[in-house]
């Protein structure tokens, strides 16, 4: 942290010091440059000076020469040598004729009469523009030497040109630029003149002159500058790389162009002493200024020092976490009691994480199923004990160790395309059967993914239980269904399995058979669906008493193929240990067939067997219905009581087999003798009744009465032989309207009016008197 605020001081004061010094040296640059270039205006204005003197000095000169003399050259020759002043101001100066030939010089030991100047730039301008001019630099064919040169015309009375006189000034020796090269900038600058186009006329290096300034090689951006007419001071780097403050004007006489070179490094000079001066300064101030930081910084920060002290101890293990807590009110004592908050906060969270993980490690450990965490590389990370028992592997050795390497490649392999899946993000689940330790065990496998908040797979989960016992138990239930569905489908009855829901479960064949429905088709389906609705509404109820764990059966009427037949159905509730009625088994079987015995059985019950007609059961049965129907209707009816008179004595004579030949005669008898829908019963031994329904008159019930008396007279035929048999008929009657007769009352008045009969001779009848 100090080391820190120190560097921070260090570099703020670097910085600094470097943009100041950055700033100075702009500054100083501008400086040095606006200074050079006014040197160099002052130069150039010199140069003007001189040039235009020069001009002037030359222009003067056909002035001096007497009138006439335009065509003498020895008047020229001798005007030169009387003029001082032009002799000190140029090299030479020198007069050609029209024709180009010289004809005065004004040094005379180096004429040399073959001098012509025909064909030079300056004497062809001259002649053809007739005024003065400055010629481009060239090399002197007099002396050899480079010059520049200044010319004149010399004009006749007609005008024209007779002469040029031409002035040379020598750029090697010439003291016309030596003013100029006093004002040269600091030790190693240099000032040089150069034509418009870049010819040098001035210029330290001499070999230089009369050449282009590009001549030699490279390139120097200042003097593009300076020949496309920039005007003023640039920086800029030499040919030779070496950088430098250029300034350029030009001048006004010639357009010629006056420039200063000055090296940076001579020019900077004092600004890199000032540099290292001020690097220096600066870093003893730092270097003040860091240990002055670092002094209070340690002072300030010795609390929160102390405060790190406590809590790398705390990280080491050791000290309570209470050392945090200080009674300081500054921030430093709440950062102490926020890292108390926090510590405490966190030991909470671990205790909690661990006591997560104890139980995590338990339930993994106690659970019948190998449980492990794989990573990303194949890595197991987290194992369980089952691992110890299933397959004999000691699951600490597992960590850390890729699959292959615990359990081989060829695990690996076989296992690689679900493992694969999984870390894709695809859960696996699987079942096979595997030799483990010398068992054939059926294990259920899962692979489940591990993703984290942005759905990367992050590893999987590994679940692998031994299913054998469940698998064998199934196979067994399997079968057991098997077996169960063998049964039931071969019985003539409907088994079904009804849940809660009142959906199907299951639908034995009988329902193909009965209802053409495919036993497949019911599982799920609506047993409403199944049944119809009508037949479900009043099947409901039933349904309902089974479902609350009672057993039930009832009969119900419905069709099959067409036919109304009677089934019975059987609800026995499927209850759980826990009392629960978890579903329905339902058995449904046809009836019709055994309804119609029992019908029968009842039909049988009521006839006599010997003679075939009703028996005690059905009249009785009869006469109270008959009964109930007078009161009703309010009619009359009549009830007759018959015994064939002397009926032991036939016995005793002809045997018991002809008394029953008699009793089924006599019953034949009656019955042809009554109404249809008026009843015969015989009541026991040679008793019989006949019950009139709608019997009005007392006198219509004495002919019935009459009529059956009548009836029996005829003979018999018994074993072949012809015999006479008679009855005694006691009749009371019944009024539905009136009487509040019981069933046993009436029959007990009958039978008083037979006992009457018989004792009145029998062969005849008696009416009841409370009818008469
Ligand atoms: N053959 C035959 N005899 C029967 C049967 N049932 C009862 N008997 C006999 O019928 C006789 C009935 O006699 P009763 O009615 O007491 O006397 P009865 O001789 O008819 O005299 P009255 O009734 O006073 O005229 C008894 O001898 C019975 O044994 C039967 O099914 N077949």
């Amino acid at each position: 942290m100090t080391a820190v605020v120190i560097l921070l001081v260090l570099a703020a004061t670097t910085i600094v010091t470097i943009l100041a010094l950055m700033l100075a040296e702009r500054d100083m640059k501008a400086v040095i440059g606006s200074q050079q270039y006014a040197v160099l205006s002052s130069a150039a204005a010199y140069v003007d000076e001189q040039l235009e003197t020069k001009r002037a000095l030359l222009s003067t000169l056909p002035e001096g020469l007497p009138p006439g003399a335009q065509s003498d050259p020895s008047a020229l020759q001798a005007l030169l040598l009387a003029r001082p002043a032009v002799s000190a101001e140029f090299y030479n100066v020198v007069a050609f004729d029209r024709k180009g030939r010289m004809v005065a010089t004004l040094r005379s030991d180096s004429k040399e009469p073959s001098v012509d100047a025909t064909g030079r730039p300056y004497f062809d301008q001259t002649i053809r523009q007739r005024k003065g001019l400055i010629s481009a630099p060239l090399m002197s064919r007099l002396s050899g030497r480079p010059i520049v040169v200044m010319t004149q015309p010399v004009l006749d009375q007609q005008g024209e040109v007779a002469y040029v006189i031409a002035a040379s000034i020598d750029l090697q020796q010439s003291d016309f630029f030596g003013p100029i090269n006093a004002l040269k900038p600091g030790k190693t600058g240099f000032m040089f003149i150069m034509t418009a186009g870049g010819i040098l006329i001035h210029h330290p290096t001499q070999e230089r002159l009369l050449h282009h300034i590009n001549e030699r090689p490279g390139h120097n951006r200042a003097t593009e500058m300076a020949l496309n007419g920039f005007e003023g001071w640039t920086e800029a780097r030499n040919k030779d790389g070496s950088e430098g403050i250029y300034s350029y004007k030009r001048l006004k006489t010639t357009s010629w162009i006056v420039a200063a070179r000055f090296p940076t490094d001579e020019a900077f000079a004092p600004l890199i002493e000032l540099r290292r001066q001020a690097i220096f300064a600066a870093s003893v101030f730092a270097a003040v200024a860091g240990l002055l930081a670092w002094l209070v910084i340690h002072r300030l920060l010795a609390p929160l020092q102390r405060l790190h002290s406590r809590v790398a101890t705390l990280r080491q293990g050791g000290g309570d976490i209470a050392s945090l807590r200080s009674m300081r009110k500054d921030e430093i004592g709440e950062l102490g009691e926020a890292f108390y908050q926090l510590t405490a906060e966190r030991a909470v969270t671990q205790d909690r994480v661990l006591a997560s993980e104890r139980r995590s490690r338990m339930i993994a450990d106690n659970m019948p199923a190998l449980v492990a965490y794989i990573d990303c590389d194949l890595r197991y990370r987290f194992t369980n004990e089952h691992y110890q028992q299933l397959l004999g592997v000691d699951p600490a050795a597992m960590l850390g160790k890729t699959i292959s390497e615990v359990f081989g490649a060829d695990v690996y392999a076989h296992w690689k395309d679900r493992i694969d899946a999984a870390l894709r993000g695809e859960r696996v689940h699987e079942e096979r059967d595997s030799l483990e330790m010398g068992r054939m065990l059926h294990l259920m496998v899962d692979l489940v993914p591990d993703m984290d908040a942005d759905g990367t797979v992050q590893g999987f989960y590994l679940m692998s239980m031994d299913i054998t016992e469940r698998r064998n138990a199934e196979l067994t239930q399997a079968a057991s269904e098997k077996r169960l569905r063998l049964i039931t489908d071969h019985l003539p009855a409907l088994v079904a399995y009804i849940d809660r829901e009142y959906l199907l479960r299951f639908g034995n064949a009988t329902f193909k058979h009965w209802m053409g429905l495919e036993p497949a088709s019911l599982v799920a389906r609506p047993l409403a669906d199944v049944m119809g609705a009508t037949a479900f509404a009043k099947t409901l109820p039933h349904l309902e008493q089974a479902f609350s764990g009672v057993h039930v059966s009832f009969e119900h009427r419905a069709r099959l193929h067409g036919d109304l037949r009677t089934l019975e159905t059987t609800f026995v509730p499927d209850q759980r240990a826990d009392g629960s009625v978890a579903g329905v088994y339902s058995l449904t079987r046809d009836m019709s067939h055994i309804k119609a015995v029992e019908q029968q059985l009842i039909e049988l019950a009521r006839i006599d067997p010997l003679t075939g007609i009703a028996n005690r059961r059905k009249f009785e049965e009869v006469l109270q219905q008959a009964m109930a129907r007078s009161q009703r209707l309010g009619r009359r009816m009549a009830l007759a009581y018959l015994d064939i008179d002397n009926f032991k004595t036939i016995n005793d004579s002809l045997g018991h087999g002809a008394g029953d030949e008699v009793l089924k005669e006599f019953a034949g008898r009656l019955t042809g003798a009554v109404r249809a829908v008026d009843l015969v019963a015989r009541l026991a031994g040679d008793e019989f009744i006949i019950v009139f329904e709608n019997v009005d008159e007392v006198g219509e019930a004495a002919q019935l009465a009459a009529k059956i008396v009548a009836t029996v007279r005829d003979p018999f035929t018994v074993a072949g032989a012809a015999m006479q048999v008679t009855t005694s008929v006691g009749l009371a009657l019944f009024d539905g309207g009136s009487d509040n007769d019981t069933q046993s009352g009436l029959i007990a008045r009958a039978d008083h009016a037979l006992y009457a009969a018989k004792r009145n001779g029998r062969d005849c009848y008696v009416v009841d008197a409370q009818a008469v």
